[in-house]
């Protein structure tokens, strides 16, 4: 028997940037495609037009390019269901509205907002849940005609079928059940001619032969009225799967619209796209790999069966951790514009630098600092360093900038002299040498730092400690 080949989608609304929730759902799916040699179909919902922005159409497409998160059909590679964005699909809608209507089974509603108001406060107080009372639902063909005739647009609803019920095999959360007494009958188009949600989404699953989707918690009542949709117009309905969202430290979903960071902004700020990948791969859904692994890695490793139901918070550490996983793995080559440290090395340093640093930074900022560290002036002494650098004491450092103005300028040169004339080694000699040439308490390995540094750099550097342990050893005193 041939397996049917999986066909995921991502289909977001262009209404601001992506963030990591629904890049979450984007990866999901695009894994689920590539882990079964599916196809991963980008679809633009770009119904709503008052939210629409043609800038977040842009920046969405390139911040899943960037990702290497590649449709085979879609936006500006086409396939064979075009076209990809929802507004130009018009068009392919109204076949089936007519379908629909003739069938019975959509009827014009030409409620205003005012009464359908109304309606809801009625139910709410009778305490019952508010739902569409189904005013216009036997509206007769006169009816109809003579209001429209007075010029009122009716919006289109569908007719949810009583007494029934709705189930479907969530490959998450495992068998749904939904009564239909439930369901109001829901618009399906707008008053003013415009698709509403329900139906585009579930129409378009079905005509682009999407077999499989994943997608947020939010969604989940939405299903059972698009397979009644999907039923009616005896179309394919794919296996859907229900996730818990990504919520931010305030509990709420992340989302455009409460300022979540943006997938642009974590780049921005350095973060690499495996970084973020390897993060999203295991927020929610359990990964057997601890290691750094490409899509390819990241495909074979996914299982819808091992996401959960529960929502989960983002963890900048462990997205940091990430980070730091894919500083370690990747190339000199590519860390050097990403660090972008070339104007603050002097010309053929650059590789050492990376080399030098890359251990310990996880940005290019981190690593523009080294730099500067390294090769500018002498660097700002933090709290710590100063502290170190007094404690060892004036004369530790006469002896250190004597060395060095004697030519042992470099590490194991310096460090085996220093700890000759002074007689002090291990953490208490390299401290505050550390701290007396770098500024600080703590970073890379000392030995290439040093010797990329120079003799002229470190010499200065030393005599500024050993002046500097005097005046604070004289005012201590
Ligand atoms: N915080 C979140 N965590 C996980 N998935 C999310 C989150 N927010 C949205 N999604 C999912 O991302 C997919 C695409 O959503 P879409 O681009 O339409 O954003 P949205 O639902 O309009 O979000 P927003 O509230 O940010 O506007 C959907 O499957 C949705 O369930």
């Amino acid at each position: 028997m041939n397996e049917m080949t999986v066909k995921t989608r991502f289909a977001p609304s262009p209404t601001g940037a992506l963030h990591l929730g629904n890049l979450r759902t984007a990866l999901f799916n695009a894994l689920l495609a590539y882990g079964h040699g599916g196809r991963f179909v980008l679809r633009i919902e770009d119904t709503d037009r008052e939210r629409y922005s043609p800038e977040a159409t842009r920046s969405l497409m390139g911040d899943l390019r960037w990702l290497g998160l590649d449709w085979q059909e879609g936006p500006e590679v086409g396939g064979p269901a075009p076209p990809y964005h929802q507004f130009e699909r018009g068009f392919l809608y109204d076949a089936y509205y007519r379908q629909l209507e003739a069938e019975g089974w959509a009827y014009p509603c030409f409620c205003s907002e005012r009464e359908l108001e109304m309606a809801r406060r009625a139910q709410r107080s009778a305490g019952q849940p508010p739902r569409y009372p189904g005013t216009c639902a036997r509206l007769t063909a006169e009816e109809v005609a003579r209001k429209r005739a007075e010029g009122m647009q009716p919006a289109l609803r569908f007719r949810v079928p009583s007494g029934d019920e709705v189930r479907f095999e969530d490959r998450i959360h495992g068998e749904q059940r939904f009564r239909t007494d439930d369901i109001g009958d829901f618009i399906i188009r707008r008053a003013d001619g415009t698709a509403a949600y329900l139906f585009t989404n579930a129409v378009d699953d079905a005509l682009m032969g999407i077999t499989d989707v994943l997608r947020g918690d939010d969604h989940l009542t939405n299903t059972p009225r698009q397979l009644l949709i999907l039923q009616a117009l005896g179309l394919a309905a794919p296996r859907y799967g229900h996730m818990g969202l990504i919520t931010g430290n305030d509990g709420a979903p992340l989302s455009k619209r409460n300022g979540s960071r943006s997938v642009g902004e974590l780049a921005r700020d350095g973060y690499l796209p495996e970084a973020m990948l390897n993060y999203l791969a295991r927020v929610g859904h359990t990964c057997e790999s601890e290691a750094l692994l490409d899509l390819a890695g990241l495909a074979e490793g996914f299982d819808p069966a091992r996401i959960s139901t529960a929502p989960s918070r983002f963890d900048p550490d462990h997205l940091r951790h990430w980070q730091e996983e894919a500083v370690h793995g990747s190339s000199v080559r590519r860390l050097r514009p990403w660090m972008g440290i070339d104007a603050l090395v002097p010309p053929g340093y650059a590789e050492d630098l990376v080399n030098a640093v890359r251990g310990n930074v996880r940005f290019p900022a981190e690593a523009r600092d080294w730099a500067k560290r390294v090769f500018a002036g002498p660097p700002e002494l933090d709290a710590d360093a100063e502290a170190a650098i007094v404690s060892a004491g004036a004369e530790f450092f006469e002896a250190a900038a004597g060395a060095a103005e004697e030519g042992y300028t470099r590490f194991k040169g310096l460090t085996e002299a220093v700890k000759e004339r002074t007689g002090v080694k291990g953490k208490q000699l390299f401290m505050p040498l550390r701290a007396a040439l770098t500024g600080r308490c703590s970073g890379p390995e000392l030995q290439p730092v040093v010797d990329l540094m120079g003799g002229e750099r470190v010499v200065e550097r030393l005599r500024r400690a050993a002046t500097l342990a005097a005046e604070q050893g004289a005012q201590g005193e």
